[in-house]
């Protein structure tokens, strides 16, 4: 591992020098394992805590096949579906390794008795399997969570629609929170070259959902004037769904829950701010019960706000509970656009309102290779920037996820996997120096 680590801190590597290393047969790696998925039966989902379920392991490393990349990971980033993993909620990922397992012999590798999880990368190409020529050793990259076989038709529009589409590091085994990762060479894509490694490994898999979520014609299609309401908007999807509304000329209205947080909406050039907790919206009575008056006083306070407009997109995320206010408070025509439901998936909203007032619904996942891209692009040319805050270690995986899943942190947070330390990484310090306010604007706060 010294030997990739000191190839890749030298100016003067060349690709013959990274093929010419030889690989461990080992490295370290984050995993859940699968005689533990059992760990957590009958606490609350609140109590079950990611630093008990997250393994710092030595692993072996896996075969190359073709069409892949071996690739040093430099850092990482932590991001809600490693929770997910973690708590074994709302499935055991290991029953996504079976059924990947059984697909090819090839995919066979991936069923194992641990999952090495992880979605986001940034680092070094290592090695490239028979068929790759587009990457080389030594390339230095990002990699998309995208993982499909587009053996089916049904995919070649929108490779999100693959029927074999999976999240690696989620639903395949070998993923990003490790010192050397596996992934399809199809999902490298050019380290923006302005950003340290950390930096770079953040955005991925937030960014690109945000941007198939709320720009893309595949999900709400956002134009110009919008008004955009962002639940969690200095969260990891939040904060990027909140640059987008704003570079993209819409008026984006941030919910958070702390004063601290609405500065940051505010930094980022956010002018209308709620803060749910200082505002003490409650719309459910209990367990089983909404209140309609509680969705009507936040949309007249989106009225305040707006000028007495309502919202033509909500950016959704936290689910059931939310889920019946962000159907309401949608302006007649208006668009309901939803890729998760960390409050709970059994959502429930008085249907009315959404026939009546011809409001969609959309359900938007990850995003497909050209809107992964896309987005990748928008973050190396600095118009989108990363929305790190803090940075672990590699051992301290599991305090980064904790930190998550108790909604403790800002933005996202990082993991720094061989990087020696925060910083490294950075190739274009003209491009930097002009956005490293907006770069370092989520830092330690
Ligand atoms: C990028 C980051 C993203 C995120 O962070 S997202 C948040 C984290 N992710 C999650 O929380 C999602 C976790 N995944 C799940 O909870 C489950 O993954 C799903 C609920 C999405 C799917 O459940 P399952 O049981 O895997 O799939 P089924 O489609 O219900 O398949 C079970 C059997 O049911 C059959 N079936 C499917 N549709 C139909 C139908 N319409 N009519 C009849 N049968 C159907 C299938 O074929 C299969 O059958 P057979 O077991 O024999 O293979
Ligand atoms: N389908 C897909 O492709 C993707 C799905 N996801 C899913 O999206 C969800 C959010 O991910 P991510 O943004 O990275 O997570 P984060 O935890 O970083 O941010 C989510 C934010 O949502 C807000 N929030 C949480 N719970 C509630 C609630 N009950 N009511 C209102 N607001 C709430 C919080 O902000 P505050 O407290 O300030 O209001 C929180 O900071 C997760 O479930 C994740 O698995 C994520 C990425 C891709």
């Amino acid at each position: 591992m010294k030997d990739i680590l000191d190839a890749i801190q030298s100016p003067d590597s060349t690709s013959a020098d990274f093929a010419n290393i030889k690989l461990p047969e080992s490295y370290r790696a984050v995993t859940v394992h699968k005689d533990e998925q059992e760990m957590f039966a009958g606490l609350a989902s609140r109590d079950k805590d990611p630093r008990k379920s997250l393994h710092l392991d030595d692993v072996a490393l896996p075969e190359l096949g073709p069409g892949e990349a071996l690739v040093a990971v430099m850092a990482s980033s932590v991001n809600y579906n490693s929770v997910w993993t973690s708590i074994f909620e709302p499935v055991s990922t290991f029953g996504f390794l079976e059924r990947y397992g059984r697909l090819s012999e090839l995919s066979k590798r991936h069923d194992l008795p641990y999952h090495i999880i992880g979605s986001d990368l940034a680092g070094v190409v290592l090695r490239t399997g028979p068929g790759v020529n587009a990457w080389n050793p030594g390339d230095e990259v990002v990699a998309h969570c995208l993982s499909v076989e587009l053996e089916s038709s049904d995919g070649h529009n929108d490779t999100m629609l693959d029927p074999e589409q999976r999240i690696w590091g989620f639903e395949t085994n070998f993923g990003g929170l490790a010192e050397i990762a596996l992934v399809k060479s199809n999902q490298l894509m050019p380290k923006p070259d302005h950003l340290s490694w950390e930096e770079a490994a953040s955005p991925g898999l937030v960014n690109s959902t945000a941007y198939r979520q709320l720009v893309s014609r595949n999900g709400a299609g956002m134009k110009q004037g919008d008004n955009v309401l962002i639940w969690g908007a200095s969260g990891g999807l939040g904060s990027y769904a909140t640059q987008f509304a704003l570079a993209g000329g819409a008026n984006p209205i941030c919910v958070v829950s702390s004063p601290e947080k609405a500065d940051i909406c505010r930094s980022m050039g956010a002018e209308a701010v709620i803060d749910r907790n200082a505002e003490g919206y409650k719309f459910w009575k209990d367990e089983h019960t909404q209140d309609p008056k509680e969705w009507k006083r936040f949309g007249k306070r989106i009225r305040e706000l707006t000028g007495g407009e309502d919202i033509d997109i909500v950016f959704e995320h936290p689910g059931r509970e939310t889920f019946g206010a962000s159907v309401y408070v949608t302006r007649k025509g208006g668009t309901i656009t939803t890729c998760a439901s960390t409050s709970g998936y059994m959502h429930e909203y008085d249907n009315r309102y959404l026939w009546m007032s011809l409001k969609r619904i959309i359900g938007s996942h990850f995003a497909n290779y050209r809107e992964a891209w896309e987005a990748n692009r928008l973050i190396a040319k600095g118009k989108i920037h990363p929305t790190l805050s803090k940075v672990y270690s590699l051992e301290d995986t599991g305090q980064a996820a904790y930190d998550v899943h108790r909604n403790l942190h800002q933005g996202k947070v990082g993991v720094l996997a061989l990087a020696p330390e925060e910083g490294l990484g950075v190739r274009n310090h003209e491009l930097r120096a002009q956005h490293i306010d907006a770069i370092n604007r989520f830092r330690n706060i």
